[in-house]
């Protein structure tokens, strides 16, 4: 046995003293995400640490949103906050051409990790999924129940379509851009994926992210896909089937043995350990990772976390992480 690879959801972050002072020398969030030099070497810092087998693109599923005309802010202590789309018309006026031109500051950030990158190393581009997406865009931020999303999704389904064809194109383009820039795999985070009843994941979870996997295939039929549709329960099974997604991110819920047996035969999985392992460390976060590693370690698997490290992570956990996966025979 050999150790498998990994990386670590939000592995650039504020959990690093060094992404601190980065963030505060860059101004805004937004600036920083468009700072090609900056960006790049905070992308690179957890990889000085603790060298994983792959570096994410530092960058953020909102920058689509913005390209796409809304206003997008970063408030202190309060997340992202966003004009929110109050119909038809805002839908229509949404600048579907200026992504490209607009991320452009993002493309170059990937053509600089990938030139300062060891070969041995992956570059992982991403973007947000266009279910978790539009509810930043409909609900002008975070939300407790999604309720005005759902309420486009369920009531005004012609409309909430025609906002997920948008974010589609829109956003398997730019993951098409990144490959060309470099970057040898993509993710696709659907956060919120896991607040929706089965006929509605279908159609606005599965149904989009099949469509974006389609046209990324169409350019890069060999770039891996990886799937991260958060919450999805025994639905995983079916996103796993059906998707085309080449590897799948496991929530922390998701049972070990169960994905062993279900989803490992069919895809590449990801996950997923509970991350606030990594702030309370210890005996209970070793046995964690070793129960993740002795049950999929043996399979098609990538380690990783069931979701984004937190700021209160103390980096000497993931230190004891990198070391425990490893020693992993
Ligand atoms: C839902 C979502 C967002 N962004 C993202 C998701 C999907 C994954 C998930 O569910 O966590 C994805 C994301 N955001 C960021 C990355 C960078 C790459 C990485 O290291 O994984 C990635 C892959 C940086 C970031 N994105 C953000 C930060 C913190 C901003 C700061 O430094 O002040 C970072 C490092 C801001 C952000 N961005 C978002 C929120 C809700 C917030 C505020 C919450 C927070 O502050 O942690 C939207």
């Amino acid at each position: 046995m050999t150790p498998p690879p990994f990386w670590l959801m939000r592995q650039a972050g504020r959990y690093l003293p060094e992404y601190r002072a980065t963030r505060a020398a860059a101004g805004s969030f937004l600036d920083l995400c468009y700072n090609p030099e900056l960006a790049c070497e905070v992308t690179l810092q957890p990889l000085r640490r603790y060298q994983m087998d792959a570096a994410i693109l530092f960058s953020d599923i909102l920058v689509i949103p913005d390209a796409l005309g809304r206003s997008v802010a970063f408030k202190q202590g309060e997340g992202p906050v966003l004009d929110p789309l109050s119909g038809a018309a805002d839908v229509e006026a949404l600048l579907v051409s200026n992504v490209r031109s607009h991320l452009k500051p993002v493309l170059e950030t990937v053509s600089r990790i990938k030139a300062s990158l060891p070969e041995k190393t992956a570059l992982i581009g991403f973007c947000g999924a266009p279910w978790t997406v539009a509810t930043y865009m409909i609900e002008g931020g975070s939300s407790k129940d999604y309720a005005k999303t759902k309420e486009w999704a369920y009531g005004r389904p012609a409309v909430f379509q025609a906002l997920i064809d948008i974010l589609v194109e829109a956003s398997s383009d730019y993951l098409i851009a990144q490959i060309d820039a470099g970057a040898e795999a993509v993710q696709i985070f659907d956060s919120w994926a896991g607040v929706l009843p089965e006929e509605e994941f279908r159609r606005w979870v599965m149904a989009p992210i099949k469509a974006m996997v389609e046209r990324v295939k169409a350019v890069h039929p060999t770039v891996p896909v990886i799937g991260f549709p958060r919450g999805a329960g025994l639905l995983y099974e079916d996103f796993a089937r059906e998707v085309g997604c080449d590897a799948v991110s496991l929530d922390t819920t998701v049972p070990l043995d169960w994905a062993a047996r279900v989803i490992q035969p069919l895809v590449t999985v990801q996950g997923n350990l509970d991350p606030i392992h990594l702030v309370s460390g210890g005996e209970a976060m070793d046995r964690a990772i070793d129960r993740i590693l002795n049950t999929l370690g043996r399979g098609p698997f990538v380690f990783n976390l069931g979701h984004g490290i937190t700021p209160a992570a103390p980096p000497e956990h993931v230190a004891r992480l990198a070391e425990r996966i490893r020693a992993f025979r």
